[in-house]
């Protein structure tokens, strides 16, 4: 895949104001740095570079475990773009968004017309008509009255030919408001494509309301309930949300009965009436004899990105008397985070026995029941 998007996130927010930079703070639920990411999971990007500020320690901690490029931020905007461009190099990018995390709004329809506007401009970007009279003023007192015919507010992401934007700015002397200030220095072309109003950035303390309620007034939130068993028979381990478990006996199953995963798996293909793995995966197909469930999980996880959801978050619960679950429950919470490609802090696994009672009770094999939760915006 040759589309890559930079996200700046390397600013320290001043004017928002807060305890912590914009990027970091909570929005609808979310922090704006999540709201920002995910509207760039779309299957027409391939890569994603997230420009964090060198003091960010816990944002480079936790990004540095998903599937995203880190790049080291600079003094300046343009000096984070710069970073995240040489990121890129030796990939083969042909086309590049650079986007300010600070615009958590943004739709995935603008997205893509940025993108399509590419094929047939070196750069392009949203520009937003100005619809208001503009004054001059000084010491509140209207000093004078400018036009409106022609000027547009500059929205981002910014799109651009990759080798065009990297060769601008390796020679651009610095200072640029944005990227289009930088290629227009260079002489390329620029598509203005249609803004959105509710492509807001995040600039001052009272955006935070604004932001959020753009962001609640479409949202679409569903849920989904999994659940699954398989029955002891020989072995020396079970496959449990994706670790393998040491016990006496295995579980018995077409694939590799992990039965935590095809719960969760389950769960996410109900939240979407997407009926269960038996539909996308049939048993009666060889191929999927003895396969890895990472495989199903992936294939639902990829699915609820296609719809245009995002995992809020998972619960699974395992139910048996053995093998004892505690000791495993980070592994495995860590193991689902790496296969969805989510913070862990989205996951919970835990266990409950059945008082004996039952099939589990008897041990005869393990269930597992599972939650999940989509989110569109
Ligand atoms: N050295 C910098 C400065 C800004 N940015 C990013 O550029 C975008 C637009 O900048 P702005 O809204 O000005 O963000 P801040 O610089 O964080 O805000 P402020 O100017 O209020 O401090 C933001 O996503 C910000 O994180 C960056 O990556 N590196
Ligand atoms: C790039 C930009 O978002 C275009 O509107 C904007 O210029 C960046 O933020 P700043 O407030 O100008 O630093």
């Amino acid at each position: 895949m040759t589309t890559a998007a930079i996200i700046v996130a390397a600013g320290r927010g001043t004017r928002a104001g807060g305890d912590l930079p914009k990027q970091w703070r909570m929005l609808a639920g979310r922090r704006v740095v999540d709201w920002t990411l995910d509207r760039f999971a779309i299957p027409q990007i391939g890569h994603i570079v997230l420009v964090l500020n060198p003091e960010d320690h816990d944002g480079w901690a936790e990004f540095s475990q998903r599937p995203l490029m880190l790049a080291q931020g600079g003094a300046d905007r343009a000096r984070s773009v710069r970073n995240g461009l040489a990121a890129l190099d030796g990939l083969g990018i042909t086309k590049v968004l650079i986007h300010d995390v600070a615009r958590p709004c943004v739709s995935p329809d603008l997205i893509r017309a940025v993108l399509n506007a590419l094929d047939t401009h070196p750069a392009a970007a949203p520009g937003l008509a100005v619809t208001d009279a503009l004054w001059t003023g000084a010491n509140n007192l209207v000093t004078g009255t400018r036009s409106r015919d022609g000027l547009y507010a500059a929205q981002t992401p910014q799109g651009f030919r990759y080798d065009a934007i990297r060769t601008a700015h390796a020679a651009h002397p610095g200072g640029a408001a944005d990227d289009v200030e930088v290629a227009r220095a260079a002489g390329l072309d620029i598509a203005i494509v249609p803004g959105e109003p509710d492509n807001l950035k995040i600039t001052r303390p009272e955006d935070f309301a604004r932001a959020e309620r753009i962001l609640r007034q479409d949202m679409d939130v569903r849920l989904g309930n999994g659940y699954d068993v398989h029955r002891f028979g020989p072995g020396d381990h079970v496959m449990l949300c994706g670790v393998r478990v040491p016990h006496e006996r295995g579980l018995q199953g077409h694939s590799d009965a992990d039965v935590g995963l095809h719960a969760v798996t389950d769960a996410l293909y109900g939240a979407l009436a997407e009926g269960d793995i038996g539909r996308h995966f049939p048993p009666s197909d060889p191929q999927w004899k003895g396969a890895a469930s990472e495989i199903f999980l992936r294939h639902a996880v990829d699915l609820v990105r296609a719809r245009g959801f995002t995992v809020s978050n998972i619960d699974c619960t395992l139910v048996c008397e053995y093998p004892k679950i505690d000791p495993h429950a980070l592994a495995m919470q860590a193991e689902m985070a790496r296969i969805m490609g989510l913070d862990p802090t989205r996951i919970s696994v835990k266990a409950t026995t059945s008082e004996r009672l039952g099939f589990t009770g008897r041990g005869e094999g393990i269930a597992a029941l599972a939650t999940a939760c989509l989110v569109r915006t």
